[in-house]
């Protein structure tokens, strides 16, 4: 779950910066799915950053998993980013380690056995249909591969929260199923999931709440 109340985020110095985001407030409950909407510059991003922790809210409240992110100690937040997948529109794959060492990343930081971690690497990949490219290194793979690597990173300690920015442009349509599929099947387990897109076919496909902003602000809120 995550809650925002009144938060403002501006780029730069927070009086006089780029308002990014204007006086939002939301809930998601735990398990909730939710399309993040809205034209190019609306700040669908800057939200994704503000809920993945890479951002702190210039102004409000802002709540994630029940911890009150403003008031939070470092060692708090950081057992909480370990709760929060995220997708970047650049897929953020470390270019000198391979897929598998890539994917493994998030299990390694939590010291899982080496035996658990290649059983669930080889599982995950094979959902999303890389098992013959774990030795590869993310530059030798295409922009579709590459995504599916970074979401299969996001996905595989199942994180509490996922915030997931154009997971599904790098995707053609049969993949793309699939993702919303396996974000579905997340979400039923208790994954609270935030998807941002322009992708209007897929948004009408599979029809779920969804937040959209405009210049910085909510204008519709499904939830
Ligand atoms: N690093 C930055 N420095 C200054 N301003 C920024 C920065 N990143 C974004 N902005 C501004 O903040 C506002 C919101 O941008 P944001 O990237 O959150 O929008 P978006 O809805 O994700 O857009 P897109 O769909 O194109 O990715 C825009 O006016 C943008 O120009």
């Amino acid at each position: 779950m995550f809650r925002l109340h009144d938060v403002s985020y501006a780029y730069g110095d927070s009086r006089t910066g780029q308002a990014a985001l204007s006086h939002v407030s939301l809930d998601v409950p735990q398990g909730g799915f939710r399309w993040l909407l809205g034209p190019s510059g609306a700040g669908k991003s800057s939200l994704l950053s503000i809920l993945s922790l890479e951002a702190r809210a210039s102004a409000g409240m802002v709540e994630i998993l029940g911890v009150p992110v403003m008031q939070a100690r470092r060692g708090a937040l950081a057992r909480l980013r370990r709760r929060i997948g995220s997708v970047h529109q650049d897929f953020r794959l470390l270019a000198d380690l391979n897929v598998f060492d890539n994917v493994a990343l998030p299990l390694r930081l939590q010291h899982r056995a080496e035996a658990e971690i290649s059983h669930e690497v080889h599982a995950i990949m094979k959902w999303v249909g890389l098992e013959n490219r774990l030795d590869a290194l993310p530059p030798q793979l295409s922009g579709g591969e590459q995504q599916r690597v970074a979401i299969a990173r996001a996905v595989i300690y199942r994180p509490a929260l996922l915030v997931a920015d154009e997971p599904t442009n790098a995707l053609d349509e049969r993949q793309a199923a699939r993702l919303l599929m396996m974000f579905h099947r997340l979400a039923e387990l208790g994954t609270t999931i935030v998807v941002a897109t322009h992708n209007d076919a897929i948004v009408r496909k599979y029809p779920a709440p969804a937040i959209e902003l405009a210049r910085g602000h909510l204008v519709r809120d499904y939830t």
